[in-house]
């Protein structure tokens, strides 16, 4: 209804009128800038020991840990559905954690286990694994600890470099370095390279904050820090500059793509990060970004799918170009 007096015989002296474009759904595809794909998403999976178990994750609704068996079938199923990565990460029992974390490489160990049977079973989807020490020591720091409880850099590395070539060797196709030490991306690049693995890549956490957001993962693991914080070796959530500075490194050390992570907080870095860089960048939507949105949705107050799309569409205008993401599979059957 037009209110009394309207005189809309004569319209404004406005000659752009941006919702011209808008005016129907065809024009808005037409015009739309930014398309979520399936080929942008890359699953984060959990696997546990034993067989037949699949267990809900409490702050992450939807989200499993699964035995190797039942792991398997859920893989093959999301890439049926067009998903092409996932990413790995186990959860170690108590009893195989220990300070030094040497669990982590393991020839027969659970990651290297579960690569094996995936590329054996599912040849075509790309494995990421996780490079840190974290689901593998008591105290759940992502590093070797001193009597101080400082975290200590270049042990660490060795330790991450075995840990990349035992996952190399089960058949990785990219290792993931998620720790923050420095160095770490050069020594596993040189590593790799002199044991013969010149095409396992090298997906980098290059700016990984020190972030709230985990809580939900570290619920997952059993891995919350004993003892202190990450903030010596994860960045400072203040820090933009310092984002690039890694970048820059992890880059020159032989990265083949870089990550920001968390995303949602983040995509100002993101922005930055993939102006200043060719390489592909991928960003985290993490578990506390996932955990939010099911909480609201479990509530009712938002509408999950549309809310889903909007987010994970705000990290690709950003400038991700991949996004590992809890909500891949349901995404991936949203856009079927
Ligand atoms: N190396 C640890 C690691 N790898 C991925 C995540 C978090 C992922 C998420 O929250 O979804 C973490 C947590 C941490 O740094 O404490
Ligand atoms: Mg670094």
């Amino acid at each position: 209804m037009l209110p009394e007096n309207s005189t809309t015989d004569k319209p404004l002296n406005c000659f752009q009128r941006p919702r011209r474009l808008r005016q129907t759904a065809t024009l808005r595809r037409m015009v739309r800038e930014t398309i979520l794909s399936v080929d942008d998403l890359i699953y984060p999976m959990f696997v546990t020991e034993g067989e037949e178990q699949k267990v809900e994750i409490a702050s992450m609704p939807g989200c499993y840990r699964y035995s190797l068996d039942l792991l398997l079938k859920e893989i093959a199923e999301v890439s049926r559905l067009g998903i092409n990565a996932i990413a790995l990460f186990p959860v170690i029992p108590e009893n195989k954690k220990d300070d030094t974390g040497k669990e982590s490489y393991n020839l027969e160990g659970l990651v290297q286990q579960t690569v094996k049977a995936i590329k054996q079973a599912i040849p075509e989807i790309v494995v990421i694994t996780d490079v840190a020490l974290d689901p593998f020591t008591t105290h759940g720091h992502d590093g070797l600890v001193d009597e101080n409880g400082t975290i200590l850099n270049d042990p660490t590395v060795e330790v991450l470099v075995k840990m990349a070539l035992s996952q190399a060797a089960a058949g990785a196709d990219f290792v993931a370095p998620s720790d923050m030490m420095d160095g770490r991306v050069g020594a596993i690049r040189q590593a790799l390279d002199a044991e013969g693995y010149i095409n396992v890549g090298i997906l980098a956490y290059s700016a990984k904050y020190a972030s709230a957001y985990y809580g939900p993962f570290r619920d997952a693991l059993d891995s919350t820090p004993k003892f202190g914080d990450k903030k010596t070796y994860q960045m400072d959530p203040a820090n933009a500059r310092e984002a690039l500075k890694e970048i820059e490194l992890d880059i020159a050390e032989g990265a083949d793509m870089v990550m920001v992570k968390p995303a949602l907080a983040y995509l100002d870095i993101i922005c930055q990060v993939k102006e200043t860089t060719n390489l592909p960048v991928a960003a985290y939507n993490v578990s506390g970004e996932y955990a939010m949105i099911k909480a609201a949705a479990q509530m009712g107050w938002i509408d999950e799918k549309q809310v889903i799309l909007e987010t994970l569409t705000s990290m690709k205008r950003a400038g991700a170009d991949l996004i590992l993401t809890y909500f891949a599979k349901e995404v991936a059957l949203m856009l079927l």
